[in-house]
């Protein structure tokens, strides 16, 4: 199969679709693998190092979008992008479609079949291709928390772990998966006041478990986030339902009874927030303040770390592209039920039900693709 890797156009995304090591893998499979020149300079990989893993390098965009018949990224397609899909190429990268409509549009009109990173299941009831991003994300979300209390972050000038004689920061975590998890082992890292909210009663013992007296673990409901949020000074925004756009837990009328200079970092606004003043920022301008509450909402917090993330990601997302370049999608798909279900959208149809619920569309199971 001939697989295009263009390289990633979003603001400060410097990650990479496929590593030089990950194209050298397909190359023996026998594929041919074209790379847009520069693709990954932002990790270190240069034109050189994808020619000498067997690549050809292109100058543009365009091109790749014209010949490939894959196309393997990392962020959703920009609308530049999108104009340039063909109807039956496959496109295999995150998408997270239930809040963006115009991208759901854009995808339904170009005939593409669209597998999304985020959707993918496997055996043990995660999301594998989200995980390690998650993980990434998890991890960042404290050091952008703990830099945004800073008062040239424009917080309140606390220090996560206070310092002896003074107390530390309160921490609060909601959704204890795999986001919640890791920014919960950084915090307590960093000595903070730690509490993690969850629904699952099988995450709650987990999370309880490991962390046994350095983190509160408390079932999630709207009285104990109303109570927490009075004296949090870090909140995270963590939960996750499948495909579904985030439910708003923190409302507008929640920041009045916030401190001023309390921080959010809503994590899950790549599934449109969990904060209802919430919105999409960037790596070059990530915050704003409502109502004296700091909001971080960036959607592609792993491009800062582009390194580190494009490795943890390739590891999670090579199988599945060896596959698909092996068999074709329909082969794959239908020889796969956790593949299937980062189907998206097929050759002019939605195939996800938490999307077209979202944005009351109509859809298909995506069995009747293939
Ligand atoms: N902004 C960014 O750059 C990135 C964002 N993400 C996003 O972070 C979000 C979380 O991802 P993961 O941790 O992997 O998901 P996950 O599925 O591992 O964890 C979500 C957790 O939320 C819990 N939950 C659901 N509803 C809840 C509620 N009402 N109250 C409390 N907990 C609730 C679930 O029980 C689950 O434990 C997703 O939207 C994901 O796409 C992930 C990576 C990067
Ligand atoms: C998952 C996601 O949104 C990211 O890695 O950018
Ligand atoms: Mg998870």
């Amino acid at each position: 199969m001939l697989i295009g890797v263009p390289k990633e156009i979003k603001n400060h995304e410097y990650r990479v679709g496929l590593t030089p090591e990950s194209v050298a893998e397909l190359i023996q499979d026998g594929h041919s693998v074209l790379v847009e020149t520069q693709a990954g300079s932002g990790v270190g990989a240069s034109d050189e190092d994808y020619i000498a893993a067997g690549a050809k390098i292109i100058e543009t965009a365009k091109e790749i979008f014209e010949k490939a018949e894959m196309i393997i990224k990392v962020k959703e397609p920009q609308a530049v992008e999108r104009a340039m899909l063909r109807p039956g190429q496959i496109l295999y990268t995150y998408l997270h479609l239930a809040p963006d409509a115009p991208q759901t549009e854009d995808l339904i009109k170009s005939g593409a079949v669209c597998i999304a990173y985020e959707t993918v299941t496997n055996d043990d009831g995660i999301l594998p291709l989200l995980r390690p991003m998650s993980q990434v994300a998890g991890r960042l979300s404290i050091q952008v928390g703990a830099k945004a209390l800073q008062k040239d972050g424009g917080g309140r000038g606390m220090l996560l772990g206070g310092v002896p004689g003074v107390a530390p920061a309160k921490v609060v975590i909601i959704g204890g998966g795999d986001v919640g998890f890791n920014a919960a082992q950084m915090a307590v890292g960093m000595q903070a006041d730690v509490t993690i909210l969850d629904r699952s009663n099988k995450r709650m013992e987990e999370l309880s478990y490991h962390f046994g007296n350095r983190a509160k673990v408390i079932r999630s409901t709207p009285a104990v986030l109303d109570e927490l949020l009075k004296t949090a000074d870090l909140v995270i925004g963590a939960v996750l339902v499948p495909g579904a756009a985030a439910p708003k837990l923190v409302t507008r009328e929640h920041l009045s009874t916030m401190m001023d200079g309390s921080v959010l970092v809503d994590v899950a606004i790549d599934q449109g927030g969990c904060f209802e003043t919430s919105h999409a920022t960037t790596h070059a301008d990530p915050t704003y303040i409502v109502d004296g509450v700091v909001h971080y909402c960036v959607a592609n917090m792993p491009g800062a770390v582009a390194r580190t993330s494009t490795y943890a990601l390739n590891a999670a997302t090579l199988n599945h592209a060896k596959r698909l370049a092996r068999l074709g999608w329909k082969e794959a798909l239908r020889s796969d039920a956790h593949l299937l279900n980062g189907l998206n959208v097929c050759e002019g149809k939605l195939t996800i039900e938490a999307v077209a619920e979202a944005q009351g569309l109509e859809w298909v199971e995506a069995s009747s693709c293939l």
